[in-house]
């Protein structure tokens, strides 16, 4: 799904390195926590992915093609087939959640019909059924995230990215959107998703791979947040 290979990223000339000979490889399936301080390269890896940014050197494959070979025309294909969920949610401000929502399919082409079947169908899956008309200014930060969920779902991508998705939650609404975030990955959907949240990381136990200046100093099945408390 994701291989890395001797991965480096300079953004700028001089500069320490982002990335470091970068090796990693998920499958199919996974659900992947990135941790790391500030800085040690967890964004940079996820715009790798999108192509977003450029390798300087190394490899990278995803979803079958070598993105780092591939044709600047054929990067919106690659994307149309990658979820994003951000910290700040990214929603539109003066379109209501159905359209927010509505939004991606729209970007593939999908017909109209399709989409207002689809659409309240995935609002009902991350709890959000009957919100439809709501403006993003009259929901909860959880509500946000769901809807940036639901945008991120409903073209049923076989890669989810999440940098940061529940930076901007109190730890019950956290919960939630795990919860949610994992029932997409029970479904089927590969999930990758960048961290500070040590609490998350330590109660849903999952594949921990650690940054540290760019490099992979830790990747652990059912990992914990840090090497502190083992
Ligand atoms: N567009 C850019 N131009 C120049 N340097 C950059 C750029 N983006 C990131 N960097 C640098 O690359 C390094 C890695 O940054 P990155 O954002 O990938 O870290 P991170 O682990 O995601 O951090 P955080 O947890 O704070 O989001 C940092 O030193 C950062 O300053």
């Amino acid at each position: 799904m994701i291989t890395f290979d001797n991965v480096t990223k300079i953004y700028q000339r001089g500069a320490a390195p982002a990335l470091d000979h970068c090796s990693l490889n998920i499958g199919p399936g996974e659900f992947v926590f990135l941790v790391g301080a500030s800085g040690s390269g967890k964004s940079t890896l996820m715009s790798l992915v999108l192509r977003e940014e450029r390798a300087s050197s190394g490899q990278i494959h995803v979803l079958g093609q070598d993105i780092t070979k591939l044709s600047r025309w054929k990067v919106p294909g690659l994307r149309r087939q990658i979820g994003t969920v951000f910290q700040d949610f990214k929603l539109l401000a003066n379109k209501n959640v159905f359209d927010n929502v509505a939004i991606a399919p729209q970007v593939i082409g999908r017909p109209r019909h399709t989409i207002a079947l689809e659409v309240p169908e995935v609002l009902e899956t991350v709890g959000l059924g009957g919100k439809e008309k709501r403006m993003p200014h009259e929901l909860s930060g959880g509500e946000m995230q769901r809807v940036a969920i639901a945008r991120a779902m409903v073209n049923r991508p076989k890669l989810l990215l999440a940098d940061e998705p529940t930076g901007n939650l109190d730890p019950q609404t956290s919960v939630g959107i795990m919860r949610l975030l994992t029932r997409i990955n029970q479904n089927g959907t590969t999930v990758v998703m960048a961290t500070h949240d040590s609490q998350i990381v330590d109660q849903f136990r999952r594949r921990v791979i650690e940054l540290d200046e760019g490099r992979v100093v830790r990747d652990q099945e059912r990992g914990i947040f840090g090497m502190r408390s083992e």
